[in-house]
């Protein structure tokens, strides 16, 4: 089932042009994966490898999983996080902000590690989040292949519709292994989006004091 809050966040992000780009197939979980494990076998055969040796066997079985229930699962929002807001009732007026949330990502051009950090802030408005659903969001989103700046917005538009205010913030600093791995292979470069809502936006010392 498809909790209400789930609803209005992709409700929001369609709106806005922020979706993940998908299909709807209409192909439940276990038939996905059955078809992706089926389609791996022809990739790694054709790649030359031999599907009878033990420690390869097992392969194409593993991907799919891994694909499915695992590093793609947030392309069904049936696995998106139970949330748990609680009233503002002590009245907090000040930034909230959570630094170094682990953010481990798929490119979607790759489908390459991207793995990072984000920092994420807000101004309460009616209501406060349960700090560990900031970190639960985030890894919703990035288990999707992705691009980092979407991601960025993804979670931004994500917490302004759970909190109910726009004076949200998010940075993610990450590596990409498309970048360090293979192609141009840089191992250095990292890159850093931000994505600011409301008051961060609109307010140079609230800004700075989040980026700072
Ligand atoms: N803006 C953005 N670009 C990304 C992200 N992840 C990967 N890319 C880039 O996507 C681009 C795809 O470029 P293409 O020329 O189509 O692919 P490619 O031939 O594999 O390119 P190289 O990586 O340069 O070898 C590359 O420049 C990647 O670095 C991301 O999160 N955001
Ligand atoms: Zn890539």
């Amino acid at each position: 089932m498809i909790s209400s809050e789930a609803m209005a966040v992709r409700n929001q992000l369609i709106e806005k042009g922020l979706e993940t780009p998908t299909i709807d197939n209409r192909m439940p979980q276990e038939q996905r994966y059955e078809r992706i494990k089926g389609l791996m076998t022809e990739v790694l055969s054709t790649l030359g490898l031999n599907l009878e040796d033990d420690s390869l066997q097992e392969t194409p079985h593993r991907i799919a999983k891994m694909y499915v229930y695992e590093v793609f699962s947030g392309l069904d929002y049936k696995n998106f996080p139970d949330i748990a807001m609680i009233d503002n009732k002590m009245g907090v007026e000040e930034m909230i902000k959570v630094r170094d949330i682990s953010v481990l990502s798929s490119c979607e051009h790759h489908f390459v590690t991207i793995d990072g950090t984000a920092k994420v802030a807000y101004i309460p408005n009616k209501k406060i989040i349960g700090l560990s659903k900031i970190n639960r969001l985030v890894r919703f989103f990035s288990q999707r292949p992705q691009v980092q700046e979407r991601l960025t917005q993804q979670i931004l538009v994500a917490l302004q519709t759970l909190l109910e205010t726009n004076n949200v913030a998010i940075s993610i600093n990450a590596t990409h292994y498309c970048v360090k791995s293979r192609g141009v292979m840089d191992v250095n470069s990292k890159t850093e989006t931000t994505a600011l809502g409301g008051i961060f936006k609109s307010n140079e010392r609230t800004r700075a004091e989040f980026l700072n």
